[in-house]
Formats: C-alpha cells, structure tokens, sequence
C-alpha cells in the first residue's frame, strides 16, 4: 500500500473516533434535554431548523441533501435514546408511505404499517402510534381524497409535511418481461406510469390492487406477471428492475403529512392547513379568502372537496405560507374566521427541509 493511502486511512480512523466522541456528547445532551422537557421530546420545528443550519453552513464537498441526511440520523438514534418513536403509515412494508415515514423519522423510528388510511389515523388517536404518515397529494394525479376528508373529520393535528419523489419500477421474478402475462400494481401508480405502459407494453393487462408493496409481493409469487412498485419493495421481495423511472412525468412527486396529539411550534419558514367552507351566496368565497391577500400571507394551496351531506356544498382546503402565531397570519385567520360558516385549522408545521 502506498504511503498516501496509508496516511489518508489513517487520517480518517482518527476523525471517525472524533466523531463518535462529539456524537456520544451530542447524545448526552439530547438526554439532558429530555430530562428538562419531561414527556414528548420530539420538537418537529427543533429538527427542521437544525438541518436548515446545517445546510446553510455546509462547506462542502457534500451536498446538502447528504449533510441533512446524515443529521436526520443523528437526531432519530438522539430521539429514540428516550424511547423509539412509533410512527404509523399506510402499510404493508414496501410501499412509498413506509419510505416517506424513514424519510422524515430516520432508522431509529419503530415503524407501524397499517391496512387502510383510516387506521394510520385511529393509531394514533389510540395512543398506539406517537404520529401518523398519510399522502395528501400526487404531482401526477392530484389530491388523496380519503386522507383529506379524514383530516377533516379527525381531531388530529398536521405537525409536518414530507415530500418525497416518486421513483417507479418495472418489477418481476423473471430475468426478462418475454413471458409476462399479467401486470400488478396500484391505480396511482398505472396512472403515472400511463403513457409508458401504453408505448412499451400495452399488450399486457393491467390489475389493479391495494398497494404496489402488494403488487411486488403477489410478483414474487407468480413469475409469469410483474409488478410497478419502488425501490423498496423491490428489495423486500428479491424483484429483478427490468425496467428503471418509468414514471411519465420525471418530477413525480407525492406530498405525505404528519398528523400528531399537537402541532408545531414556529420554525420561521413554516405552512399552515386549515379547511374551511363559505356561506352560500355570490362572492363569499372571495370576501373569505380576501383578508389572506390584505395581510400578505401568500396562499399556496386551495383544493375543493365535496362536503359529506350536502348536495352541490363545497369545504376548501387552503395551505397557507406562515405560521399561525405569526402576526399576519393570525390577523388574516381571525378575520377570515369572522366571514366563514366553517374553519379548521389542521396545523402549522415547518416547510419540508430536505
Ligand atoms: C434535543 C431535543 O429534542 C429532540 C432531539 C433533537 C436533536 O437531536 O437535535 C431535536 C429536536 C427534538 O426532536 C431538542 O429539543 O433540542
């Protein structure tokens, strides 16, 4: 070996015992912090405004996403010192939701999968599961109804939001498609990966089932079919990627909240949900949304769904940018308020940092 190399090996055995020595004091202090704050450690805006620092102060040569991704462990093995933070998503094992959760919670998270949306949402109002991981919203094909109108029947708040990019794979058993007979995977997924289906294999017949984590396992089992499901899944159950990213729009992308017992505090670059309704007459709807423009808060999000039980009756779902203890915000909540025949303020969490 040559001498370099040597040094250089040993230059970085000597900064990783550096390392672990400043990350066993980071631990204690995390600990110390947990003895102060007696009972919920986790502080969502805390998290995000540590690796919004980070980020801004990397020096390189790793890019951010990297440096915030390191950090992400670092403050879920801090976390779980007090004890592992139980998150539920929308299972089985494999699917985006599962990845979503890691994303945002980090490895030292216990993971809870679930059947249904539903269920995310009654584990956590059980006390069984800290928090909850549910989609809101797909680039490709728009808003996950059953999760809104859950957000809005639920006392559960929004204490965060995930972004994650939606990568898609062709999946089988088999080394090649040459024998496939049938395809798998869930509706969202064949409708992003449409035009690519309709161009390379529109001659197979498309099942949709309950999620694509189900379609890679059913795969597994039967090599005359494959199945559209993530990198994930893939892994789980010993898939061959026959084909890579066949997802048709290449900035696939599915929003997921985090709905928890509270919401967060402010970060200082922080969003607020809230779901409301106008009185039925001619231009109530801009008269309620009016005082959002007047204060300033910048509206990133309005979404109608039908509301339960009445015919032709709208709610509105708004994102607004902001937190709703920051003055502007709070100024054009009351008011807007004042003018609705219904408000629900989901929550106000920190805008996604990584
Ligand atoms: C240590 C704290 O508690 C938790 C752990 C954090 C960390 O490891 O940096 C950050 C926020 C909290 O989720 C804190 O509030 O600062």
């Amino acid at each position: 070996m040559s001498d370099e190399l040597q040094n250089l090996r040993n230059n970085i055995d000597r900064l990783d015992e550096e390392i672990l020595a400043r990350l066993a004091e980071r631990a204690r202090s995390a600990q110390r912090i947990g003895v102060i704050k007696q009972g919920n450690l986790y502080r969502p805006e805390r998290e995000a405004q540590v690796l919004r620092r980070l980020a801004a102060a990397n020096p390189g040569p790793l890019p951010d996403q990297a440096v915030q991704r390191i950090f992400r462990e670092i403050m879920s093995a801090c976390l779980a010192l007090e004890h592992p933070t139980k998150v539920a998503y929308l299972g089985p094992a494999g699917t985006f939701s599962e990845s979503a959760a890691r994303k945002h919670f980090g490895g030292a998270a216990a993971l809870m999968p679930t059947a249904a949306i539903d269920d995310v949402f009654r584990a956590v109002e059980a006390g069984n599961a800290d928090y909850g991981v549910v989609p809101v919203e797909n680039s490709t094909e728009g808003a996950v109804g059953g999760a809104l109108d859950l957000l809005l029947a639920n006392p559960l708040k929004i204490c965060g939001e995930v972004n994650l990019r939606i990568h898609q794979h062709l999946l089988s058993k088999a080394e090649g498609i040459g024998a496939a007979k049938r395809l798998y995977s869930h509706a969202q997924s064949l409708a992003q990966c449409h035009e690519w289906l309709n161009r390379n294999l529109a001659h197979l017949s498309r099942v949709p089932v309950a999620s694509n984590a189900e379609a890679a396992r059913m795969a597994s089992e039967d090599p005359e079919s494959c199945a559209i499901a993530g990198e994930a899944a893939a892994e789980l159950y010993g898939l061959n990627v026959l084909a890579a990213n066949i997802e048709d729009d290449p900035n696939n992308t599915t929003r997921f909240v985090v709905i928890g017992d509270h919401d967060a505090g402010p970060s200082g670059e922080d969003k607020t949900s809230l779901v409301c309704s106008s009185l039925n007459r001619p231009g109530a709807m801009h008269a309620l949304l009016e005082p959002l423009a007047r204060h300033g808060v910048d509206m990133t999000k309005l979404q109608s769904r039908p509301a339960r039980g009445g015919l032709w009756e709208y709610v509105f779902y708004v994102d607004i940018d902001g937190h709703r203890e920051d003055a502007n915000v709070s100024a054009a909540l009351q008011e807007l308020n004042e003018r609705a025949a219904f408000v629900k303020i989901l929550g106000s969490y920190p805008v996604a940092a990584i």
